[in-house]
Formats: C-alpha cells, structure tokens, sequence
C-alpha cells in the first residue's frame, strides 16, 4: 500500500469534480495538500475559502484566488480529508485541529466530497474524538465530558482550546448531539452523513467512489 500514491490519487479525483465558475472550500490537512496543486493546475476560473492558515497560506501560493469567509454565504463543493470513514458516512475530522471551521465550510457547500487514503474507511468509529473547547471554564467542560484530553497543541486560530474525547463513541448520533450540547465545547469531530455528498478514496492505484446522497 503507497499512502501518498493514494492520497494523491483521490485529491486529483476530487479536483476533477471542480468546474469553472464556482466556489469552492479547502479543507485541511496532508491530502488536501495533494489537492491544491492538482486544482492550480487545472486553470479555471473559480474562488476559493480556506479552513485553515495553513491551506490559505498553500492556497495562495499555487495562485489560486482565496475569499474570506465572512462575506461568502454559499459554497459550490468543499473539499476535505478525513480521520475516519464509516460505511454509514459518519466521519471523524480534526487530527489536525482544523474541525470547528472544516465543519462550517463542509456545512455551507451544496456538496461535500471527502477523500482519502485506503487507511481511512472503519467498520466503526473510536475514539479519539477531536473537540474545540473555550478556554473560559475549561476544568468544567472537560469534567463534564468525562474522559477527555487538552492536546500539547497552539491554540485553534479562533482562540480554541484544542482537545480529545477518549471515551466510548458507542452511537455517533447520540455522542455527536451530547458534545454539541455541552457548555464549553464550540465544536468536535463528528461530521454527520447528512453533510456528506460522495467520498472518493485512493485503493492501490484507482480510486474508489461512493455517493452518499445527489
Ligand atoms: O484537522 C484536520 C482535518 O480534519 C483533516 O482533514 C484530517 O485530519 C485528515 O488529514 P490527513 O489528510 O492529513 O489525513
């Protein structure tokens, strides 16, 4: 198995899937590393959204054209990698920190296509489940999570403490509407199927594509 052939694989998929004319949102992380230049050097004519400092930076230098997120109210596609797919379409996001806006990037497009390496796809979700914390009533928060960890990393570019759930997942539903629920937490890594539209991962050398919803 060549995980970086895999990666690359899926990334220059999904870039396929981008038409000229649209806006698209840059997810996070070493397979959306693959994707920017596969997308720069498609020269079309399309804006873009980044999830992170690090995809802005990237972004930019390639030439692609970056938007801030404040004033765009709709996104064409958004791309992204992902910790872990379940057959269901629930995801796990955030090993890189970048979940809080992945989600609300992932939330805004018209569809979101997930790639990924042959690592990726589980018969079931586990822990660790990455959170955003606000720093304001931390102990609290994680006391009330249970089995949770603050990460040896920076601060989220929001301010956010950066963290893991390590209990249980058992449902991810009913995980997903109990950390959403929690005072403190400003967002976790359980993406819902509902924000997924197809999931294209890289199996050997082709690329295997699944549509969870038109
Ligand atoms: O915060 C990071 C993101 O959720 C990434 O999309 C996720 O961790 C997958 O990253 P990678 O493509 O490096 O495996």
């Amino acid at each position: 198995m060549n995980v970086e052939r895999e990666k690359r694989l899926s990334a220059e998929a999904a870039a396929g899937l981008v038409e000229d004319g649209m806006i698209v949102g840059l997810g996070t992380g070493s397979t959306v590393g693959y994707l920017l230049p596969a997308l720069a050097r498609r020269r079309l004519s399309i804006s873009c959204v980044a999830t992170s400092p690090r995809t802005k930076r990237a972004a930019l230098e390639l030439g692609l054209d970056v938007r801030p997120f404040d004033i765009v109210d709709h996104l064409d596609m958004t791309i992204d990698g992902a910790d872990q797919i379940a057959p269901d379409g629930w995801l796990v996001k955030g090993g890189g920190g970048a979940h809080t806006r992945e989600k609300i990037v992932a939330a805004a497009a018209s569809r979101f296509v997930v790639i990924g390496d042959s690592r990726k796809p589980v018969e079931v979700i586990r822990a660790p489940i990455p959170l955003e914390l606000l720093e304001f009533g931390l102990s609290a928060t994680l006391r009330r999570l249970g089995p949770a960890l603050v990460r040896e990393a920076p601060k989220s570019p929001d301010g956010g403490i950066l963290a893991d759930y390590h209990g249980d997942v058992g449902n991810p539903a009913r995980l997903s509407e109990r950390l959403s629920a929690t005072p403190g937490v400003v967002g976790h890594g359980l993406f819902p199927p509902e924000l997924v539209t197809e999931v294209l991962v890289g199996h050997g050398d082709s690329v295997e594509r699944r549509t969870l919803r038109p």
